[in-house]
């Protein structure tokens, strides 16, 4: 039996991206399906093309994939590869090259001028499109639900599998609707809304859903501020979250590198135009989220979903995880977060390192100093990022506050590369991820938006970004 009959008449947006690219039904909750576009970083590729190579299979369609380099790369100026003191992540970034050569598969590598975070750079070049279904190793690829694409993370055998068929096999979800209405107030941006949603349905509230965010809030933000929102709400389950492509849309794609152009694009946009939820289209679950009432949120845990608002103090524990967590972050309940010294402010990940993430920030910072106790380190997302916001000069506002200015790369959202921070130290960090471990051994990860993480590296502590914004006024 089919999860959409042909005579359901109402499909919602999650249902006909799948519907779409369905190349048969398996059994009641599985289908194979049709991969559009597949995206390959140095961190999760290795094994798959190893299995590849094993099983003696050819990439079926090599046009389909692109691989970048993002997670163990310095982001310190380099010369070459040989620069790179880890040997595990230069032989991952060699290991890259050299498969992405043997099966004539495009490559963003370390010297591309094109090079940054996956997610960041997919978008930006114009790959990701409306109604396409997007996979990577790696659960950020929700990301792409911002442009109405079905993107999700996929492990080692689904990558071999999409390498050799351009198919995978795959679990239907049942479609959740998180409606947010309302007009954010100053200071509150689209990382406090998904940060809202991972706290209010759990770090586990989505598992086994396909989240579609609708409502005036979202209508009103901007392309890139939906990719945030997309991009995080993986930490509350979802393996997907879409987003009804709309005009913003179809602007931000018009004329990038690999968007469709003329009369392709013409047809292409009779096809997205279609890309909503039908009438009366069934949600098994659905969220509503007050955007007025959505302040700046900071997490106290080590769970995304462990926040509260910055005006708020750390909530009573209610289970061991709380209690360990508490522990491990160094903090007790009914302490207030505003006010707590931390030692790094990290601006970076592709949840927050976007053009319009460092304008932000950098509007926060202008004519203010990092305070002397705070390493302040800001990673454009891309090196494109990174080339726009020099044009604009706001690498010097960045620099002249105190923070350095780095090349791209995923840096300090994970502890994978050189970018690591020292046990016991407290971070303000615009990532998407606060487990323990996360940033360095023992390091103390506190999420939040990029603003207030300008905000908390002027004052040495974490604070409430809208006191800043009042004494620019
Ligand atoms: C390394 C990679 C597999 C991982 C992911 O899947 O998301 C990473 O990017 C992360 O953010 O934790
Ligand atoms: S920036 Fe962070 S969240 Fe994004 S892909 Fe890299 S490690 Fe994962």
């Amino acid at each position: 039996m089919s999860p959409y009959p042909e005579n359901s008449m109402s499909l919602t947006l999650y249902e006909k991206l799948v519907r779409q690219h369905t190349v048969t039904q398996l059994d009641d909750e599985h289908v194979l399906l049709y991969v559009d576009f597949h995206i390959m970083n140095e961190y999760t590729s290795p094994q798959a093309f190893a299995g590849l190579h094993t099983a003696d299979r050819p990439v079926w369609r090599p046009q389909a994939h692109l691989a970048v380099v993002d997670h163990v790369n310095p982001t310190r100026p380099i010369q070459s590869l040989n620069d790179i003191e880890d040997e595990g992540g230069r032989l991952q970034i060699e290991t890259l090259s050299k498969n992405c050569i043997r099966h004539n598969i495009q490559l963003f590598d370390l010297f591309d001028p094109r090079q940054g975070i996956e997610h960041i750079v997919v978008p930006e070049n114009g790959f990701a499109w409306p109604g396409m279904v997007i996979a990577c190793g790696d659960s950020h690829t929700t990301t792409y639900g911002a442009f109405g694409a079905l993107g999700f993370g996929i492990g080692t055998s689904e990558i071999e599998h999409v390498l050799a068929t351009q198919t995978l096999v795959y679990k239907t979800l049942k479609p959740m609707l998180v409606q947010v209405d309302g007009i954010l107030p100053i200071g509150v941006t689209a990382k406090d809304v998904v940060m809202a949603f991972v706290a209010k349905v759990g770090a586990a509230g989505a598992s086994g859903f396909a989240v579609e965010f609708a409502g005036s809030t979202i209508a009103a933000l901007s392309v890139e501020a939906r990719m945030t929102i997309c991009n995080m709400a993986v930490e509350a389950g979802a393996r997907a979250a879409v987003i009804a492509p709309d005009q913003k849309v179809f602007d931000y794609l018009d004329g990038r590198p690999h968007a469709p152009k003329g009369a392709d694009m013409v047809a292409a946009l009779g096809n997205w135009q279609t890309l909503q939820s039908e009438p009366g289209a069934q949600f098994d679950k659905v969220v509503h989220l007050d955007a007025t009432m959505i302040e700046p949120l900071v997490t106290w845990g080590t769970s995304p979903d462990q926040s509260v608002p910055v005006t708020r103090t750390i909530p009573n524990p209610t289970n061991d995880a709380d209690h360990r967590a508490l522990d491990y972050m160094g903090l007790f309940a009914g302490q207030s977060l505003s006010g707590l010294k931390i030692d790094r402010a990290f601006i970076g990940s592709c949840t927050n390192a976007r053009i319009e993430d460092l304008r932000k920030a950098a509007k926060i910072l202008k004519g203010h100093q990092v305070c002397s106790d705070v390493t302040a380190i800001v990673v454009p997302g891309s090196k494109d990022v990174r080339r726009v916001a020099e044009a604009e000069g706001l690498d010097a506002i960045f620099r002249q506050a105190g923070f350095e200015w780095r090349g791209s790369g995923c840096s300090m959202c994970l502890a994978m590369n050189d970018d690591i921070a020292m046990a016991g130290e407290r971070c303000a960090s615009s990532t998407n991820r606060n487990f323990e471990g996360r940033q360095g051994r023992g390091v103390r990860t506190h999420l939040m938006s990029p603003e207030m993480v300008a905000a908390a590296a002027v004052n040495g502590a974490i604070v409430d970004v809208r006191k800043m914004m009042e004494t620019h006024q």
